[in-house]
């Protein structure tokens, strides 16, 4: 080439380099390639052919709008993960969506085949990780059980178990549930006395929050009062709970970096929550530590009712600091999950009078005048299946998300022991997923789903829960459903560790309320303002509604 030709194509490139037209033209066809090559995903993510894309998507940005509508609360999410499984997952068939969050990708496995692959045959390779401790880990902590994975949660989970042996549960658990009950009792006889409506949800988490500080903690937080006037006091740390859960949830949604709630409302406000919460919580702790060191830790350690989770906790030598994860953990727990489960249960009974009748039936043959017992819980198959059908219907963790640890292939007729289909027939494919990627399943979607639940899924009846028992004795017992099929209370090594507890606590408040009083709802609220859940991590209502109640004779 010859010096000057070299000069003429340097002075054309420099041209084309600082002519707009050219870089414009230049831009627009990159953009139109990338658009070909991501034209419903994520820039930058793989393609996942063997799966149905979530709707709406988009070239470059995928489903981003999807999460961005939940997060900006113009949809609800629950109702947004059934609308895409009945949508573009017809049949029951998993869907996946591109985002900014959950590792750029989530592929919805609501069915009971893909959850046991991902939750008990390779439960080592789906992990809570990254977006949990993003979401949790200023309120929570990074070793608190709900967000801790591997060798952290392990010893957690081995020191709690320790709480819920049946030895306890004999004693102090059924007793403590019972003297906490009691006071609900006066609470709706002197509703009853002024004639005055409860708000019914209120008092279940008064209840919760009352029994489970005493069994867990040894304290009394005084919030469970006898008396209506008692209920204007308001609960500083339920609301602070309340109010953070919201938050820690929009931020699984939420596609901008976390720094950014240090000028935000958002922020602002899990800043505010977290502070009363540790007040509450290190008043808990401090109590202890000062009636240690006084000597009169008398109930927490007494070895005739076992020690208490707290003091469990201490004796591995956790500082104070250490100590305050732990106590939230537990409480959102042992606290939210009974009390929404019974706010919501009654208010199936409003929707079906006629349970409450059997449940009453059953009560009195099997119960007399007794209150209920932890060896009744067998003998009360009805009752049992009425708390359990509005648990179905209504889980207190309505969705979840687990991010895969390595590259693998999700199997839905992996191993032994795989539940089905309710047909038994293998229509679900292997799902390939890559390390980074998240699942995501919605127990609220899949009891709403007839592949798993048949045709009348969307109903609440509790008969669904009963099989005649195989003595030939004509008798119902409760149905055991696979773990991954009835997966309320979750799956594999994860599993709920206080589904006794709950369910102790939820048949007996039942047993107890329904006996003595006659439940008085108000149609016309209801009808016009039904309950509807706000978008939480567990599943609370937002419009909590109120009752009167009426002595029964
Ligand atoms: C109706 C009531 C309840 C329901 C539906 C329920 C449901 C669940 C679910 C779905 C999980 C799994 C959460 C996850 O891994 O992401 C869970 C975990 C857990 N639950 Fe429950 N729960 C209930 C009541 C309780 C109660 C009363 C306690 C008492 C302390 C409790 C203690 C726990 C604990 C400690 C875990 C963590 C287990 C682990 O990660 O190893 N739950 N529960």
């Amino acid at each position: 080439m010859t010096a000057s030709s070299s000069i003429f194509q340097t002075s054309v490139d420099s041209d084309i380099l600082s002519n707009p037209l050219y870089i414009s033209a230049g831009l627009g066809l990159l953009f139109v390639a990338l658009c070909i090559a991501y034209p419903d995903r994520l820039i930058g993510t793989h393609a996942r052919k063997e799966i149905k894309t979530a709707t709406p998507a988009f070239p470059l940005i995928g489903n981003t709008i999807f999460a961005l509508r939940i997060y900006l609360k113009q949809r609800k999410s629950l109702h947004e993960v059934l609308r895409v499984q009945e949508e573009d997952g017809k049949g029951g068939q998993p869907v996946t969506a591109t985002f900014p969050i959950l590792g750029k990708r989530a592929i919805v496995i609501n069915r009971p085949e893909y959850i046991h692959f991902c939750q008990k045959t390779e439960f080592e390779n789906f992990i809570k990780g990254g977006p949990f401790l993003r979401a949790f880990e200023d309120l929570l902590g990074s070793h608190g059980i709900f967000v801790a994975d591997g060798a952290i949660w392990k010893r957690q989970r081995k020191m709690a178990s320790h709480i819920f042996s049946v030895g306890n549960f004999k004693t102090y658990v059924q007793e403590t549930i019972h003297k906490d009950l009691d006071l609900v009792n006066s609470l709706c006889a002197d509703s009853v006395k002024h004639n005055v409506p409860v708000n019914i949800c209120d008092v279940f988490f008064r209840f919760t929050l009352s029994t489970f500080s005493t069994m867990a903690f040894s304290a009394d937080l005084n919030c469970l009062p006898d008396t209506v006037e008692g209920l204007k006091t308001r609960n500083e740390f339920a609301d602070a709970f309340d109010s953070a859960q919201l938050v820690a949830d929009n931020r699984f949604f939420d596609p901008l970096p976390l720094w950014l709630e240090l000028f935000n409302m958002q922020g602002f406000r899990m800043r505010k929550n977290i502070k009363i919460l540790r007040r509450y919580c290190y008043r808990i702790i401090d109590l202890r530590l000062a009636a240690q060191e006084s000597g009169e830790a008398k109930g927490a350690v007494d070895s005739k009712q076992g020690k208490d989770l707290l003091q469990l906790f201490m004796e591995m030598g956790l500082t104070r600091e250490e100590l305050l994860p732990i106590v939230l953990n537990f409480l959102i727990a042992g606290r939210d999950t009974t009390a929404q489960s019974l706010a919501w249960a009654f208010y199936r009974f409003w929707q079906h009078p006629e349970v409450v009748d059997k449940i009453r039936q059953e009560v009195k043959e099997k119960l007399g005048d007794r209150k209920l017992g932890y060896d009744d819980l067998r003998s009360l198959p009805y009752l049992h299946a009425a708390f359990y059908e509005a648990i179905r219907l209504n889980p207190a963790v309505p969705k979840n998300a687990r991010l895969a640890v390595k590259d693998t292939i999700i199997r839905p007729y992996a191993g032994e022991g795989v539940p089905l289909s309710r047909d038994g027939k293998r229509d679900l494919p292997d799902i390939p997923i890559k390390a980074g990627e998240s699942v995501l399943w919605s127990d609220w979607a899949m009891a709403r789903m007839p592949e798993i639940w048949g045709a009348d899924c969307k109903e609440y009846k509790p008969e669904r829960f009963l099989e005649p028992k195989s003595d030939g004795s004509g008798e119902m017992q409760i149905k055991q459903f696979p773990q991954s099929f009835f997966h309320a209370f979750n799956a594999g090594p994860r599993v709920c560790l206080g589904q006794t507890l709950a369910t102790f606590e939820g048949m007996a408040a039942i047993a107890e309320i329904t006996k003595y009083f006659d439940i008085v709802y108000d149609d016309n609220a209801l009808k016009k303002n039904p309950p509807i859940y706000a978008d939480s991590v567990t599943h609370p209502i937002e419009n909590p509604y109120s009752v009167r109640f009426k002595a029964r004779a």
